[in-house]
């Protein structure tokens, strides 16, 4: 299996870095614009190999998609991240473009590759990809409901003082203040969170879990990536070992949840196909609600974006 992580910063070459020692892929291209840093990430991750033990070859690469060429799986983090006082959507104009240049060399020498979109706006640089790719909706997604749900778990498990491995959780809507947590999906080691833990505490996490990207950019003066990296990597392994997991996804729906034609994150079940299946969950109105205000949000930044093309055609 070969698999591009185009941007080799923070989040590309930490996704990098866990698909060579996990040995998800048996080849990984790194790709930056930026001359000698993607070849130097990837000598770095080599060299590492026979301390951490593992197979993998990193390859890295100035610009050349050639190298790229029949990559199974293409993880796209080129872009800039944001900064403290930006919101995600502030990166929109420079990161399309960044996004969809990168997209047409992908498909140019990969076009049977998955694509998972990881650069912010979220959900707006998946439709992006998934335009200019032309491929079928199944194969272009965006990351983010696993990092988010991982943050949500997190902290789940430090206010119940439990290990994270035991809280099971699902988060849908779009990457951003809108994202809709279901505190009604989320057990712990199969107990529903809700008999574990106080109302205003699960909501405390949940508003911390809206903001949690913010939370670290606030830190740290730019944006996450070991979670990021990691999650992204996690999608990488569950299509390429056609595992079948069930993660929320960012995809375009097309009627499911009766929404037509937005990219948001939804529960789906990812293998060697991409997405395999889209699992509806039966929402109750307070949930439908959120969704339909995340739903809206997302629909607002893809129409910015039309506008932005359109000034340029
Ligand atoms: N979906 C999510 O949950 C998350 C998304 N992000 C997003 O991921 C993106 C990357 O974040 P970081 O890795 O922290 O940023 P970074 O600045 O560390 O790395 C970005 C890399 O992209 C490269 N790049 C820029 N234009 C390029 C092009 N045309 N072709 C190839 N490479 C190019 C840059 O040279 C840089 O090395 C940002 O947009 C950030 O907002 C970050 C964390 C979580
Ligand atoms: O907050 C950001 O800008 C990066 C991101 O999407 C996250 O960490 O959730």
């Amino acid at each position: 299996m070969k698999v591009t992580v185009v941007g080799a910063g923070n989040v590309g070459a930490t996704c990098a870095d866990v698909l060579a020692y996990r040995e998800i892929a048996n080849e990984v291209v790194l790709v930056d614009i930026k001359e000698g840093f993607a070849e130097g990430k990837a000598l770095d991750i080599w060299q590492k190999a026979p301390i951490n033990l593992y197979d993998t070859r990193t390859v890295g690469v100035t610009n050349d998609y050639t190298k790229t060429a029949g990559s199974d799986v293409v993880v796209i983090t080129s872009g800039l991240p944001r900064k403290p006082g930006m919101t995600r959507d502030d990166l929109i104009s420079t990161n399309a473009g960044i996004v969809t240049s990168v997209t047409e060399n992908i498909v140019k020498h990969s076009p049977d590759a998955i694509i998972i979109v990881v650069s912010n706006p979220l959900d707006v640089m998946t439709y992006a990809a998934h335009i200019t790719s032309k491929l079928p909706r199944t194969r272009v997604m965006g990351m983010a409901g696993i990092l988010d749900t991982a943050r949500y778990r997190a902290f789940l498990a430090e206010a119940l003082n439990v290990s994270p491995k035991d809280i099971q959780a699902v988060l849908m809507g779009g990457h951003g203040d809108t994202m809709v947590p279901l505190p009604r999906y989320t057990t712990v080691g199969g107990i529903p969170v809700t008999e574990l833990i106080d109302k205003e505490t699960l909501d405390a996490i949940v508003d911390r879990t809206k903001n949690g990207g913010g939370e670290l950019v606030k830190l740290m003066g730019t944006s996450a990536w070991y979670a990021p990296g990691s999650a992204a990597a996690q999608m990488v392994e569950a299509i390429v070992r056609d595992q079948r997991r069930v993660f929320p996804v960012c995809v375009k729906l097309e009627g499911e949840y009766g929404i037509d034609g937005v990219y948001l994150g939804v529960p789906v079940i990812l293998g060697k196909n991409g997405i395999e299946r889209i699992i509806e969950l039966d929402l109750n109105e307070d949930e439908k609600q959120l969704l339909e205000t995340s739903r809206g949000h997302v629909k607002e930044v893809m129409d910015a974006l039309d506008n932005i093309n359109a000034s340029k055609a």
